[in-house]
């Protein structure tokens, strides 16, 4: 059967990172997507967006939504401290089974959990079922219709606390204008927009930091 481009993508970071470096992994993931096969991966340019507000906000509970191939958990882990803790949503079973190994390969895994499944089913789970008391940091990069419920669904299950950093991508293409729109005009949450590029494109793109304020 022929290989998915998710398993091509995994077979040349096996090939061409090392193992336990999470930095050639991400290197490796850019170099094969820029260079042979365009991927959604949040790629190098909005990547340092994401490292530097990562590393303001020092979290100890992160959340990202939408794991894909495992380049931004990879990304994001490379940078928590030896006790933080990411926990990553995939729907695809396909791309958890691809990311599992990913993580896996770059030595992050005691770090990131992989939970499959919709979020609108793990979300309401997190407190009880997989310890988390309040986010810290969540990184919304999955379906652009689910960013406005899935964050409004955070607060409802009080998973949100005073200055917890949200994150999206894709703000620009394909866009989210719903979520621009209920985010921007919430007095709970703090705004600031980061022009950026689409991954390994010249077509602009943007990410979205809101800060709850509780
Ligand atoms: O779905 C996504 N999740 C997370 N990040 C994404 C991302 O960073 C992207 F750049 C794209 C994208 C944007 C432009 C394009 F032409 C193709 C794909 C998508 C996406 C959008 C619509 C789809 F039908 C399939 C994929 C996603
Ligand atoms: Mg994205």
């Amino acid at each position: 059967m022929d290989q998915s481009k998710e398993q091509r993508i995994l077979n040349f970071v096996l090939q061409n990172a090392v193992r336990g470096d999470p930095q050639s992994v991400v290197d490796t993931i850019d170099k094969y997507c820029s260079q042979k096969e365009w991927a959604m991966n949040v790629g190098d340019e909005k990547g340092l967006i994401l490292d530097k507000i990562l590393e303001e906000a020092k979290p100890s509970t992160s959340l990202e939504l939408g794991t894909y191939c495992g380049y931004s958990a990879v990304r994001m882990a490379r940078l928590l401290k030896p006790s933080a803790r990411l926990l990553t949503i995939e729907f695809n079973p396909k791309f958890a089974a691809i990311a599992k190994q990913i993580i896996e390969f770059a030595g992050v895994q005691e770090k990131v959990k992989i939970l499959e499944g919709p979020s609108e089913e793990i979300i309401p789970q997190l407190k009880k079922k997989h310890e988390v008391d309040t986010l810290d940091f969540v990184f919304l990069d999955h379906w652009k219709e689910r960013y406005t419920p899935d964050t409004i669904l955070l607060q409802e299950c009080g998973l949100l606390r005073k200055g917890t950093v949200i994150l999206a991508d894709n703000i620009i293409c394909p866009g989210a204008p719903e979520f621009i729109n209920y985010i921007r005009n919430n007095s709970h949450f703090v705004c600031t927009n980061y022009p950026s590029h689409l991954e390994y494109m010249k077509v602009k793109d943007a990410m979205e930091k809101a800060v709850f304020l509780g």
